[in-house]
């Protein structure tokens, strides 16, 4: 039945019987298709009957369906005419695995970060409103993006709406890993309590509906305090908030499931539709293991193992770090916001559960926690993904730098990610950090540093970012460990000429540049940093002494970043080098291999070879 879905719509020409049938079809593509590719596996299985029964409901591209996160979109994606196109999930020149509004004219807003969906929406709908134009806006967000206060900001302004809006909150009870906090909490009440009320299908009650006492009393109970409430109108949270609640809905369901959907679609004013569904659904490994398989690589479909076995990551070793570190320092803590599993605490909390703080998709909560934290004696460690501290930004600037607290930041997936792509790129943190003062920032070459690093930074003072890329553990350079000395670099290897400054996983690949250069006779000097702030000045006054050339190499955008940095300061200090700067270009990079990526961006030993030999030709030239 699969084959006839080949553009948007076609699924609403499917008689309705055979849905449950269709569904069990794109269960089978999705396992299949991403044992070759990985992808965000169990999420997307647990929701084909919802992505069917909107497309059911919707007319796309005119309707528009904005997915919180949009890892969950890919039955969306199969639904409007991309199945074919699954071979390259997530491969550069191959489709997304988020949303893409230049991939299709079904995908109405580009996701990638969690807890937009209703801050978007809203404004397609004021847009539709001050437009005069005819068309549904529908949000679909996880209870673990419910989570993001981003969501809250969204639904309090969507309270004042006289027109439609329909929120539909996909419940698994699952963020990657279980989900958190009081919300949580709230929504497994309103599963268990619709035992007892049945579901709330219609926008009016059931007790509204009881001819003479109904919307008195309905009244009445709203403005109780009594938590008996909750049990007779259920999602009263959602109802105060201005919000009409309908559900809890079986997101399995297909018949259910649009009864419900084209009921909220008719109703003038905001509307929350619960939805309950059950992530991995489908495939006995991601149902068993749903945060495994949240986001796979390839694997073997009778057994769910990965098809290839990784060596240790960056990841890994700062989980071993972190959990050594808790053994011997009773006030490190350690704190997420909702990644446990991706940045390594899983460990750490399962040893230190009461020193270890989930705090929900939450990173800008997180950084004024670990604010407070450090205030009252502890020493922080969030660690967080590069790309979602973005989150954190004023709170990093306002509540940790301005008052010098000892917070330490591990930014794991710092760097050039792959697959994922433009939305979760850790290009940016350099240039974001080095602005804040009393900010040090730290970067290690190998596995080795990172682990010398968590040690150096659990004993400095003030707020201590230490940043590492996505990916296997770099295990060169074993030899060279000398203690770590507050900014002070590294030297590598000795020559002259031209001075190689590389951060962190950049050595590696400076070390390439500097054997090939030698190889023509070049000498070369190559530097591992450690610090990018504060950077070793002195070093490179001496370096300047004998190289006329500086090559930086960093992997994170030009602008702000260290390459920069440098070239300021041989200019501030007169120093006469050519500076020539490796670093991301001004523009988003999407999604590939990271050794795709590193072409893309010039950040490999052949395109930096290349700039070099350009610009020992044009001063060549010169003399
Ligand atoms: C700002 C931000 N922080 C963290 C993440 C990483 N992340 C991606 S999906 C996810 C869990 C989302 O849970 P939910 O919304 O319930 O979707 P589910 O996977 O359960 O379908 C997290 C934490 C993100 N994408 N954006
Ligand atoms: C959708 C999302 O934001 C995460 O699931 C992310 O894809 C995880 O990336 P890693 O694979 O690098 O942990
Ligand atoms: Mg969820």
């Amino acid at each position: 039945m699969l084959e006839k879905i080949v553009k948007p719509n076609d699924i609403k020409k499917i008689p309705e019987e055979r849905l449950p049938e269709l569904a069990e079809e794109i269960r089978e593509f999705l396992i299949r298709s991403l044992s070759c590719t990985g992808g965000h596996l169990a999420s997307n299985l647990g929701v084909v009957e919802l992505t069917i029964a909107l497309h059911r409901v919707y007319n796309l591209p005119k309707d528009k369906i904005i997915w919180d996160v949009g890892h969950q979109a890919y039955t969306h994606k199969i639904l409007t005419g991309r199945k074919e196109q699954f071979d390259g999930l997530r491969k550069e020149g191959g489709i997304s695995g988020f949303p893409r509004r230049e991939e299709s004219a079904c995908d109405s807003f580009d996701t990638g970060h969690s807890s937009t969906s209703i801050s978007a929406g809203l404004g397609y709908v004021k847009a539709r409103e001050l437009k005069n134009k005819k068309y549904s806006v529908v949000s679909v967000i996880g209870d673990g993006a419910l989570t993001g206060g981003l969501a809250y900001e969204a639904m309090n302004n969507a309270a004042e709406l006289k027109t439609n809006f329909v929120i539909v909150l996909n419940d698994n009870e699952m963020s990657i890993s279980k989900n958190v906090g009081g919300i949580s909490d709230y929504l497994g009440g309103l599963r268990t309590s619709s035992a007892y009320t049945g579901f709330k299908m219609g926008v009016s009650s059931a007790l509204e509906k009881i001819p003479g006492i109904g919307p008195e009393l309905v009244n009445a109970l709203r403005k109780t305090k009594s938590s008996i409430k909750q049990m007779v109108i259920p999602g009263m949270l959602f109802e105060n908030m201005g919000l009409t609640y309908l559900g809890p809905v079986n997101g399995h369901n297909i018949r259910q499931l649009t009864k419900v959907l084209a009921e909220a679609k008719r109703f003038e004013g905001p509307v929350l539709v619960h939805v309950v569904t059950e992530k991995g659904r489908g495939y006995a490994p991601a149902m068993r293991h749903p945060a495994r398989f949240h986001g796979t690589s390839a694997f073997e479909i009778e057994t769910g193992l990965p098809v290839k076995r990784s060596n240790p990551t960056y990841t890994d070793i700062f989980s071993t770090v972190m959990r050594k570190m808790g053994d011997r320092e009773p006030d490190v803590v350690a704190v997420t916001a909702s990644m446990s599993e991706g940045t390594g605490l899983k460990r750490f909390a399962n040893m230190f559960p009461r020193r270890f703080f989930d705090v929900g998709i939450a990173e800008g909560h997180a950084v004024t926690f670990a604010a407070g934290l450090a205030l009252g004696g502890l020493i922080p460690v969030f660690a967080v993904y590069s790309s979602f501290l973005q989150r954190g930004y004023d709170q990093l600037l306002h509540d940790v730098c301005m008052q010098k607290l000892h917070v330490i930041f591990a930014i794991d997936r710092a760097g050039l990610v792959g697959s994922d792509g433009k939305t979760h790129q850790g290009c940016f943190d350099l240039s974001y950090l080095s602005m804040m003062p009393d900010m040090t920032i730290m970067a290690p070459k190998n596995k080795w540093e990172l682990s010398d690093m968590m040690k150096f930074a659990v004993h400095c003072q003030g707020p201590v970012a230490l940043r590492y890329p996505r990916g296997e553990a770099y295990t060169g350079l074993e030899e060279f460990r000398a203690p770590i000395e507050a900014g002070k670099a590294e030297v590598i290897r000795e020559g002259s000429q031209i001075a190689l400054l590389a951060v962190g996983n950049m050595v590696k690949i400076a070390e390439e540049v500097a054997d090939r250069l030698q190889e023509r006779g070049v000498s070369a000097t190559l530097v591992n940093m450690r610090f990018v702030k504060p950077f070793d000045r002195d070093l490179l006054k001496k370096l300047a002494e004998n190289h006329p050339v500086f090559v930086t190499m960093e992997e994170n955008v030009e602008s702000g970043g260290f390459g920069q940095q440098v070239l300021a300061f041989c200019g501030e200090a007169g120093l006469d080098v050519s500076v020539c700067i490796a670093a991301v270009p001004d523009c988003f990079i999407g999604h590939g291999s990271v050794d795709w990526q590193r072409k893309q961006t010039g950040l490999d030993a052949d395109s930096i070879l290349e700039r070099i030999d350009k610009l020992r030709e044009r001063q060549e030239n010169r003399k």
